[in-house]
């Protein structure tokens, strides 16, 4: 279980995030929404390690997450993408995803590259088929559709077997199609057993997929349930989901 505990990320006088409690336990899916400047993604990447913690613990299987850097939770379960899909891109998209399982391993990224080997090739065709992507395994990541690049990115988050998977805005620069398909991969994911906590801003990436929704507001949970329950908040709807409210 992922435990967010009175965690505070103040950049000088910005209360970025200011005493977020929350769970996310395997085989729930939870997105964290809110308006711009609401704290999402420097929560995130408090979680995701990228910034020593104000205040507060991140605990993850009962161990501190804040302690280990970015590169040792893959160690640990823990895998994220990001916001603009990074990927290889001179790379072929079976060989990322290759790459990926290899380097989840502990293999430095160029010996790794050296060392593609048959070993990481069928659990790499397995997650691709997992993604949709197998008829794209030959094809160089560089032309790829930005769509299929989510895919690829989260196929890539995939080969490290995490419990814990972290998704900056996985729908956004998506046509509705890919957006909905890509979502739907997601709740199977988590249907599965991981633990999914994904960043959006496009509510039908969330409607419908999300088990519960936490919403952010100035740096504090204004609310959490399912996302009919938040949709009918007073502060929420004023603030953010409601009418008159600005929200990309
Ligand atoms: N590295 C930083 N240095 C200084 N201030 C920052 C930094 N990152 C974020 N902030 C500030 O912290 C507050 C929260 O920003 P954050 O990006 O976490 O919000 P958000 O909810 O993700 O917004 P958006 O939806 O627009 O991405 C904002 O006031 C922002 O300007």
């Amino acid at each position: 279980m992922l435990k967010v505990q009175e965690v505070v990320k103040h950049f000088g006088g910005i209360h970025a995030v200011d005493g977020v409690s929350f769970e996310v336990s395997p085989g729930e899916c939870v997105a964290l929404i809110g308006p711009n400047g609401a704290g999402k993604s420097t929560c995130f990447a408090c979680i995701a390690g990228q910034y020593p913690l104000t205040a507060g613990h991140i605990l993850w299987q009962g161990q501190p997450l804040e302690k280990l850097a970015p590169a040792a939770h893959l160690r640990h379960g823990v895998a994220r993408t990001f916001q603009v899909a990074q990927v290889f891109e001179a790379l072929t998209v079976l060989q990322n995803v290759q790459l990926a399982a290899q380097a989840s391993r502990g293999l430095r990224a160029i010996s790794a590259f050296k060392l593609l080997d048959a070993q990481a090739r069928e659990p790499a065709h397995a997650l691709l088929e997992k993604t949709g992507l197998q008829a794209l395994a030959d094809q160089d990541a560089l032309s790829l559709p930005y769509g299929a690049k989510k895919r690829l990115e989260l196929a890539m988050a995939l080969a490290a077997s995490p419990q814990l998977l972290l998704l900056d805005e996985p729908a956004a620069g998506l046509a509705e199609q890919e957006r909905a398909s890509l979502m739907q991969l997601v709740r199977q994911l988590a249907g599965q057993g991981m633990a999914v906590l994904y960043t959006e801003h496009n509510m039908d990436a969330v409607a419908g997929v999300a088990d519960r929704v936490l919403v952010l507001i100035e740096g504090r949970l204004a609310a959490q349930g399912s996302f009919e329950a938040i949709s009918r908040d007073a502060t929420v709807r004023r603030r953010y989901l409601g009418e008159g409210a600005a929200h990309a």
